[in-house]
């Protein structure tokens, strides 16, 4: 049968990236996306804005919703002080297999702890699998109607502590209008929206920080 498109994108990296070489591997990615197929990677564009955030937040416990293909995780883990994990959760375990062998090519598994599984389901036990007391740094860029649930889950599950920082992707599109609307009316929030695209495209899209303010 036909490869997928993570498989095609995963044979682009072990083909073209230098292994071990973390900023190689998000290059590669980024010009197959431009040049050979789109993908739903977090993107060269936004993934500056990613970048920004992480360094200045330098999360000692981070959280990402839904890896596909590894992308923005090895994007978020090569800047990680040492010592420091960043859980992902994904939910396709032929997507999971892609990533696992990308997180791989980049040298970054000492770094990921990659956990298959569906968000609403593992978030609760984030305690009892690891030790996590709060999230510092949370990226959500899984499928658009749960970014509201799992934040909700995240409150309940005691999982964030004032200062925790949420970073949404794709909040214009392809859109999270009932994430937005409560994390900017919510008086437990203070959201900003950095405008960038959709990406690999000019078509606009952003991503929304919010901090949890308690
Ligand atoms: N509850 C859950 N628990 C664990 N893993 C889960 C999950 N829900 C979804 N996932 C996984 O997260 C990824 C989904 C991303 C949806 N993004 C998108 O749909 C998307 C679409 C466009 N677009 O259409 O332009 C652009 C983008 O940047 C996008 O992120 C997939 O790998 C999926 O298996
Ligand atoms: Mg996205």
């Amino acid at each position: 049968t036909r490869s997928t498109r993570p498989q095609r994108l995963l044979r682009a990296v072990q083909k073209k990236a230098i292994k071990g070489d973390p900023q190689s591997v998000i290059s590669t990615i980024d010009y197959f996306c431009r040049h050979s197929e789109w993908a739903m990677n977090v993107g060269d564009e936004k993934g500056a804005i990613l970048d920004s955030v992480v360094c200045e937040v330098s999360p000692s416990t981070a959280l990402e919703l839904g890896t596909y293909c590894g992308y923005s995780t090895v994007r978020i883990a090569r800047l990680l002080p040492p010592g420091t994990k960043l859980i992902t959760l994904e939910f396709n375990p032929d997507y999971a297999a892609v990533a696992r062998q990308i997180i791989e090519y980049s040298g970054l598994q000492d770094k990921i702890c990659l956990v298959e599984g569906a968000s609403g389901d593992l978030i609760p036990k984030m305690q009892e699998l690891f030790g996590i007391k709060t999230f510092d740094f949370v990226f959500l860029d899984h499928w658009k109607d749960r970014y509201l649930p799992d934040t909700k889950l995240l409150e309940e599950c005691q999982l964030l502590r004032k200062g925790s920082i949420l970073l949404a992707d794709n909040v214009i599109c392809p859109g999270t209008p009932d994430y937005l609307e409560y994390v900017r009316n919510s008086p437990r929030y203070e959201s900003k929206y950095f405008k960038s695209h959709l990406e690999y495209t000019k078509v606009e899209d952003g991503l929304e920080k919010s901090v949890f303010l308690g």
